[in-house]
């Protein structure tokens, strides 16, 4: 058994929450650069509990520059074992509406100005991805959504864009009618990639504000009706975060999905042939199999 420390990594218009006991904003030092903000800490009933906001406080980061590494490897150094992803997304769904939640299970990543991996020249990695969401994760944050009176969706596929424009509408009907996705979002790629590389378990919440462009009653996606959406979906999103540490208990077994051994055989780099300056970064994120 080991300790749990939920981390959740909040979205657009989530920028704090409240509720936890001795929180204090802490500075997290990485090898990986600065992370979008000072990490909000503190216990929810006895259970450790860390807050990040992807675009830092004010809405500094894009979706292109959120420093994606830095969040991960420093809620990994300060202990974080379950990672939960709260983001705005656009419904490919009618009957996934603005203001209700999708328990994410799937991406399609097209992002491609960013970087995706811990791992490269000198120390070479390949963890599986198929199932990128943790399911034991999902069905707390299914759960907690449920008990605060909101309307979950469970399973869903993401479709992560770079953005910052939003899709045209060819690009919005190809991803709901070919591609069969289920909602947009620009941030949950890499961030997803690079919590499997660092042993997390990671789910991920998706908080509908928009139908995107496709939808014939609705208009084209509108950056004002997005701002309308988030603060009610925030609000949302604080509550389904409230009733997690209780589900999730103060300690936790190993992963029945095997989230927190996704590297047990992923490190081909034979061991005299591995950068030493690399290994040394990864000693947060791969230090359990590199060490
Ligand atoms: C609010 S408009 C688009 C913006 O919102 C989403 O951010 P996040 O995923 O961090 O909640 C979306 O991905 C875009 O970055
Ligand atoms: N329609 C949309 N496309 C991409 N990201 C979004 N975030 C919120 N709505 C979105």
């Amino acid at each position: 058994m080991t300790d749990t420390m939920i981390g959740v990594i909040g979205g657009s218009g989530l920028y704090q929450i409240d509720g936890l006991d001795g929180a204090e904003w802490v500075k997290v030092d990485s090898p990986w650069g600065a992370p979008s903000d000072e990490i909000f800490c503190g216990e929810v009933g006895g259970v450790k509990m860390a807050f990040l906001p992807r675009h830092g406080r004010g809405h500094v980061h894009s979706p292109s520059t959120v420093p994606y590494r830095a969040n991960i490897d420093a809620l990994k150094r300060l202990g974080v074992t379950d990672v939960i992803s709260v983001s705005a997304c656009g419904s490919f769904r009618e009957e996934m509406a603005p203001g209700d939640f999708v328990i994410v299970d799937q991406f399609i990543d097209r992002t491609f100005a960013r970087e995706k991996s811990f791992f490269g020249t000198g120390c070479v990695g390949h963890v599986s991805l198929a199932h990128p969401t943790c399911p034991r994760l999902s069905d707390a944050c299914e759960s907690a959504a449920k008990s605060a009176g909101i309307t979950v969706h469970r399973g869903g596929t993401y479709l992560a864009m770079e953005g910052p424009q939003f899709s045209t509408l060819a690009e919005s009907k190809m991803y709901r009618e070919i591609w069969g996705c289920d909602v947009i979002g620009m941030t949950n790629m890499p961030e997803a990639k690079l919590a499997r590389e660092a042993e997390l378990c990671y789910a991920s919440v998706a908080m509908v504000t928009d139908y995107d462009s496709w939808h014939p009653h609705h208009g084209e996606v509108d950056i004002t009706a997005i701002i309308a959406t988030l603060q009610g979906n925030a609000d949302k999103g604080r509550a389904m975060v409230k009733g997690l540490p209780a589900l999730l208990g103060t300690e936790r077994e190993a992963c029945p999905h095997g989230c927190d051994r996704a590297l047990e055989f992923a490190i081909l780099t034979a061991p005299e042939a591995r950068d030493a300056a690399l290994v040394a970064k990864l000693d947060a994120v791969a230090g359990r199999v590199l060490s």
